[in-house]
């Protein structure tokens, strides 16, 4: 009998071209290329005098580093400005499939690419980027690289890798109601640890996963790389070929009737046997805030901030005091008495249009409290940003008080002019809070875009259902 494989196992068989003990040479399908991780890479390219080995398997755009308002007046700064110019330079240069900051098809490459249609099943991906891991959800495995790796990948199309082993997480169960993939990827960190994945492909599995739409899916894979995993994957359904089918990039006619009759089979084997698997209950999941400066120090939205005294492990509860330090807390507040000072509702995890329909819908008719300094929404992409405007979703932000923003990174790390002031304490549907994230001093709390939305109209956190 043929030996039962893991998702993970099928693709990577697929695509090595050299195996060597403990590494391995992988062919690299697509490679999605930003501003702030390419120009080195590309000047190593032009010092060795090196072509790229298949141009069209590259796509590029400026995410991290623009501004997201007032593009006309040009960027915020000179680090900025040359990175755009060196990116554009080399887009020209080497013939690569470039979206300028006026193309409604820019946007953060973790939203862009997918929305094309241009992530597929079964591909290998690489990107200069940590949350890659994103575009797993379309069961393609996909890895964040550094400058070096992405040099290789653009002169010689493979990739090298360790030996990686296969982690299954199956959560099973209904999400209660107000309850989101970023609940879920945060009670997962919260339970497992932020390195439960590492040295790991991380598949999900599980009737929830069955029951999330493709963004939601991508919500819980982005945040896979903060549970350290290397790369994420969700086997293809009938979810993924429906999100598919007329998707500008994705095979159309015979070709994809070939595709999806091959992309079916990108599942794991029932039987096969993972390095580790692990189980999460949905059912009972509530929504999550974090509290603290990683993901994994999240509570959920009826609990008090945990006190370091409560915390037996003596690290964790050096790390806790630490924390609770940073962000301002004593430990013992109930989360919901938090008051909060911004509110960013974008980042690859959270600003597709069903993040967007969820925020608007919470704030539809209500207005942000008067303590609250600044509420962004930023959306992921310049084709989310029309599809929002096209549903008036854009009117709803601006009449409670929000402001709509042009597509990029933005707050997520504060790259450009939209960060946190130090002490600012920022609701945001990101996906890191690490100290200085979204600005020196800036102390983030985690959550998804339902709870930004009704803790703007707030200033405290709290549930929609909660609002006046
Ligand atoms: C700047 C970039 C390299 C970085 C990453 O790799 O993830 C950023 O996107 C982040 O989210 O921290
Ligand atoms: S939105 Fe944030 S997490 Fe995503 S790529 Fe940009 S900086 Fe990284």
């Amino acid at each position: 009998m043929p030996k039962q494989k893991t998702l993970f196992e099928k693709i990577w068989e697929r695509h090595v071209v050299a195996d060597y003990a403990s590494s391995a040479l992988l062919y690299i399908d697509k490679h999605l290329v930003n501003e702030v991780t390419s120009p080195q890479a590309f000047d190593g390219l032009r010092l060795a005098n090196r072509m790229l080995w298949r141009p069209n398997s590259v796509m590029a755009t400026a995410d991290h580093n623009i501004p997201t308002k007032n593009r006309q007046a040009g960027m915020h700064d000179r680090v900025a400005q040359q990175q755009l110019e060196a990116l554009e330079g080399n887009c020209a240069e080497f013939k690569v499939n470039y979206f300028s900051l006026q193309d409604p098809r820019q946007g953060i490459l973790h939203v862009v690419a997918p929305e094309l249609g241009d992530t597929l099943p079964g591909t290998t991906i690489a990107c200069g980027d940590s949350h890659t891991t994103t575009h797993g959800a379309f069961a393609a495995l996909a890895f964040g690289v550094g400058t070096s790796d992405i040099e290789q990948v653009l002169s010689t199309q493979t990739l090298s890798m360790p030996k990686l082993k296969s982690l299954n997480i199956q959560v099973d169960g209904l999400l209660p109601e107000g309850v989101f993939a970023k609940d879920l990827a945060l009670g997962i960190i919260r339970a497992f640890g932020t390195d439960c994945g590492a040295g790991h492909v991380l598949e999900f599995s599980g009737s929830t996963i069955s029951a999330l739409s493709m963004e939601a899916r991508m919500t819980l894979c982005n945040m896979a790389t903060e549970a350290g995993a290397r790369a994420a994957l969700i086997a293809v359904d009938e979810v993924t070929l429906a999100y598919l089918k007329d998707r500008p990039l994705a095979p159309s006619g015979a070709e994809w009737d070939a595709a999806a009759a091959y992309w079916r089979t990108l599942n794991s084997d029932p039987g096969a046997i993972y390095d580790k698997q692990l189980r999460f209950d949905a059912n009972t999941l509530a929504p999550q805030v974090t509290w603290g400066t990683t993901p994994a120090m999240t509570a959920s939205i009826d609990e008090t901030v945990p006190t370091p005294d409560s915390i037996a492990d003596p690290s964790a509860r050096k790390a806790a005091e630490n924390a609770l330090a940073y962000m301002g807390l004593r430990g013992g507040e109930a989360i919901r008495a938090i008051r909060l000072d911004k509110i960013f509702i974008g980042s690859c995890t959270n600003s597709r249009i069903e993040d967007l329909r969820a925020a608007a819908q919470v704030v539809r008719g209500k207005t942000v409290a008067a303590s609250i300094k600044q509420a962004l929404v930023v959306p992921g992409s310049g084709l989310v940003k029309q599809q929002a405007e096209a549903e008036g979703l854009d009117r709803i932000f601006i009449d409670a008080g929000f402001e709509w923003r042009d597509a990029g990174c933005s707050m997520c790390l504060g790259m450009n002019d939209d960060r946190l002031s130090a002490g600012e304490r920022c609701a945001s549907t990101s996906n890191r809070n690490f100290e200085g994230r979204q600005g020196h001093g800036g102390r983030s709390h985690l959550v998804s875009p339902a709870v930004a939305a009704a803790t703007a109209i707030a200033g405290h956190f709290c549930l929609p259902g909660e609002l006046q």
